[in-house]
């Protein structure tokens, strides 16, 4: 009976420490979905992953078809779409076609929420008395001087108390060689338990980041790492004992919440990577913040981005108190060196025509033509494979492993054009690229002009600052107004092309 009676008392115990751990849970929830709300991250993004686990795969939003024509080929699923980037995968390309540091010439803008704060430069990795094993794997990885990030990044991230830092400079500037560096050397290895976790947006943008943490960490092998992404399992009941995680924030928050693997009071550096990416995927920024409100006030925090939109910042001021905040403002692209022009058709077919005229005046180096939809990038590669062009495809359908190899055999000349949709909209330095084609004018979803990508596509930063040429292909009133808009925006004529003045392009194109 008596038993019985215990058994009964904790049944009810236990119901009720259940029905408090709902309530507090709830009550977690709507205060965390309020701040998301009120931070307005992951709004209309159109980028979301359905599973915050899955790989990044892009997700296109419905989008109103344009461009359908007869003679095209039958319809793919989501091949009519307007297609567009995924941040997580534009990253992940980036990252891998890089092919070493990005420099900047503009100044670094560094700004201290704390006055009394030390900051100070290095120019060199000695003058950050880092571990001799440490050093070595950096000198082993060919870097010879800190990068201009790192120069201010670093004897901050390293200083003793502890700073917190938000970092924004774009893709290839050195921000991950820095926070791995930081991370690295923080951690005690006689401490048998993670002390640094880094949240990554993805699968792959995870594993990028490990890869760089082991090859730095080359010498000082007793410093553990351990992956917390999806594929990674842990036995019921054990106690994760490696010093730094890198993973997804869904696989981290049950190791670290769910089934309590780790500590995350015990946690002492907290990265968040590509935050852009980050709050551009949804579910994200909730679990963040979620790990985040479960570490220690002394945990020094650590906020890369890549973008310095509002978003980002609000949710940056958020996970990081009393920050330092060193920005390198990206290297404008500019239209300086770039002769647009304009070609008036009256359908798909002419602007077929257009090209192919084009393509007989002009001795093209290679080109690349950005279309809306996979569906006509498809029809217009057929129709120009079967006139005997060479001709490569990079859209949304294919894996990221296939859209490298598909800018590997164009960067090294194999196919002259590159057919392409807003998969490609920013961040292709081929050299030798000299003429882009938009066969479809850049738009936003509601149909009005987007400046912004124009200008990604179409410009030059200063280190590929060579002469191009740009056509657009307009063929309704509405594509001559976007035409107009773009011209007016950036206050560069953008002249009729047509019979006379295709000498003018000649001359230019060879
Ligand atoms: N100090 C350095 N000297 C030489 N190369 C460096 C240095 N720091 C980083 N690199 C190299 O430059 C490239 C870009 O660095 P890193 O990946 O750290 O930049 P990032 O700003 O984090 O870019 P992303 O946002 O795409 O991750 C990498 O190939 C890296 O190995």
């Amino acid at each position: 009976m008596a038993d019985t009676a215990t058994e009964s008392t904790n049944a009810s115990a236990a119901t009720a420490a259940a029905a408090a751990t709902n309530w507090v849970q709830k009550t977690e929830d709507q205060e965390i979905s309020n701040l998301v709300d009120s931070l307005a991250i992951g709004k209309d993004k159109g980028s979301g992953e359905s599973n915050p686990e899955a790989s990044g795969e892009a997700a296109e939003p419905a989008a109103p078809a344009v461009n359908g024509s007869a003679g095209s080929p039958p319809s793919v699923a989501g091949s009519e779409e307007i297609e567009t980037v995924n941040p997580a995968d534009a990253s992940l390309l980036m990252k891998i076609i890089r092919k070493g540091l990005v420099e900047s010439k503009l100044d670094l803008e560094v700004q201290r929420k704390d006055p009394s704060s030390p900051l100070h430069s290095v120019k060199s990795f000695e003058a950050l008395h880092l571990k001799p094993e440490l050093l070595q794997g950096v000198y082993a990885m060919g870097f010879n001087a800190p990068s201009k990030i790192q120069e201010t990044a670093l004897p901050t991230l390293l200083a003793d108390p502890p700073q917190n830092m938000i970092a924004q400079s774009q893709s290839g500037t050195g921000k991950t060689a820095a926070f791995v560096l930081a991370m690295l050397s923080r951690v005690d290895p006689r401490k048998p338990y993670p002390q640094v976790i880094c949240l990554s947006p993805t699968y792959e943008l995870a594993i990028q980041t490990g890869e760089v943490a082991a090859k730095m960490a080359k010498f000082c092998k007793e410093i553990k790492l351990r992956f917390a992404v999806r594929g990674e399992e842990l036995p019921k009941g054990k106690k994760i004992t490696d010093h730094i995680i890198i993973g997804t924030p869904g696989k981290l928050m049950d190791w670290g919440i769910k089934f309590r693997a780790f500590d995350l009071r015990k946690i002492s550096v907290f990265v968040l990577d590509e935050a852009d990416v980050m709050i551009a995927t949804q579910g994200h920024q909730d679990q963040c913040i979620r790990i985040h409100k479960q570490l220690s006030s002394s945990c020094q925090m650590m906020f890369f981005s890549a973008t310095y939109e509002k978003e980002v910042m609000e949710f940056a001021e958020y996970i990081v108190p009393n920050p330092i905040i060193i920005r390198l403002a990206r290297e404008q692209e500019s239209l300086d060196n770039i002769k647009q022009y304009y070609v008036k058709c009256k359908n798909q077919d002419e602007k077929y025509q257009a090209i192919s005229n084009i393509y007989g005046v002009i001795t093209v180096g290679q080109a690349i033509i950005f279309c809306h939809t996979r569906k006509t990038a498809g029809w217009l590669s057929g129709k120009m494979t079967q006139d005997g062009h060479s001709v490569a495809v990079l859209s949304g359908e294919l894996t990221v492993e296939q859209r490298l190899a598909v800018l590997d055999r164009f960067r090294a000349g194999l196919e002259k054009v590159l057919i392409t949709t807003n998969v490609l909209s920013r961040g292709i330095d081929v050299e030798q690229v000299t003429i882009v084609v938009n066969f479809d004018l850049p738009m936003d979803q509601s149909g009005r002009a987007d400046c912004e990508t124009y200008l990604h596509r179409i410009g030059r930063t200063g280190r590929f600052g060579k002469n191009g040429i740009a056509i657009n292909l307009v063929d309704s009133d509405h594509s001559m107004e976007i035409c107009r808009t773009i011209e007016a925006h950036f206050q560069k004529k953008i002249q009729l092309l047509d019979a006379e003045n295709s000498d003018e392009i000649e001359k230019i194109g060879s």
